[in-house]
């Protein structure tokens, strides 16, 4: 039975959920539960805090997990990243009142809140920077209002948090993330936990692909074909059939799903008709 962690609540927990349930997998029906078993799928899911899912799965005791990018590097647990998951997307950046610094080398000799004091720490270190960190558990934007601190460390996503405190980032991000799946590093010895998280993986995989594609239908003179085939390269190939009108094939390929528009507008001015998109629930590459 594979041993999956998974986040039990914050930004990262719903989409996880959602995620697992399009990829077939059964998921909670109550908050409250810390673990459930897939008997189906052979899966047993243990909801956690995200900052302790990197833990765990370095400590070998579940086989993989879902946590964010930050929150694993943030940990400095002996875990890597094995597939990026395109939700809870973010930024890590400095912040400041308007003032206060320009630049990163602006905060020597100041006091930086922060939730997550392993990035900060490395960051500072990095940069030869000489600045104190203190750590708080959340609502990190109001330490300086209060006077905690100068400067803060946070996740930037839409920039509401520091607009409604006041406060402006500073440089450029310290780091970009998004939600990923992780496994302890160095694993990978055991050939039926490696066939079962590969199979786990290919499962998101299509979740994601589904996402991002659609598939896409229409029908075109044989003597656009090549034009046509240009704007719809598909994966590997289109598929293209012959009509049972002389001259015209019909053609099948994947599209990626932001640029069907402009791909239907683009087709029709070449002459191809009866353009169809359609949406990809499931797949396999
Ligand atoms: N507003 C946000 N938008 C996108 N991603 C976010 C946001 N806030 C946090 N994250 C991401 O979610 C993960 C943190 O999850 P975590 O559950 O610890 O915090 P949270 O979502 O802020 O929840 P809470 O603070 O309520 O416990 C990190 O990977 C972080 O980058
Ligand atoms: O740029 P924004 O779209 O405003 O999002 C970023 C904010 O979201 C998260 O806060 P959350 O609501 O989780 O509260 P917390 O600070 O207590 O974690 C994060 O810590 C930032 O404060
Ligand atoms: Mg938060």
């Amino acid at each position: 039975m594979l041993r999956i962690a998974l986040p039990n609540k914050g930004s990262l927990a719903g989409p996880a959920a959602e995620m697992l349930h399009e990829a077939g997998y059964q998921q909670r029906r109550e908050s409250k539960e810390l673990r459930i078993v897939d008997p189906v799928n052979e899966v047993e899911f243990f909801y956690l805090r995200p900052r302790d899912i990197a833990i765990y799965v370095s400590s070998g005791r579940l086989d993989i997990g879902i946590t964010g990018r930050d929150l694993l590097i943030d940990s400095g647990a002996e875990a890597e990243e094995i597939l990026p998951l395109g939700f809870a997307r973010s930024t890590f950046r400095f912040a400041a009142k308007p003032s206060a610094a320009k630049s990163v080398a602006d905060l020597n000799g100041s006091t930086v809140a922060t939730s997550y004091e392993g990035i900060v720490a490395r960051h500072l270190a990095d940069q030869g920077i000489d600045a104190s960190v203190v750590h708080l558990d959340g609502a990190v934007e109001t330490a300086i209002e209060l006077g905690v601190a100068e400067v803060i460390a946070d996740v930037v996503e839409t920039g509401t948090s520091l607009r409604n405190a006041g406060l402006e980032v500073i440089g450029e991000p310290i780091m970009i993330s998004e939600a990923i799946v992780i496994r302890r590093t160095g694993a990978g010895a055991d050939d039926t936990v490696e066939s079962k998280v590969g199979q786990f993986l290919r499962r998101l995989q299509g979740v994601l692909v589904a996402r991002t594609y659609v598939m896409m239908d229409y029908d075109c003179r044989v003597e656009q074909l090549e034009k046509a085939v240009a704007l719809t390269p598909g994966l590997e190939s289109p598929t293209v059939s012959p009509l049972h009108n002389e001259g015209w094939v019909a053609v099948r390929a994947m599209v990626p799903s932001k640029e069907a528009q402009r791909i239907m507008d683009d087709l029709y001015d070449l002459g191809a008709r009866a353009i169809l998109t359609t949406a990809i629930h499931a797949c396999r590459l």
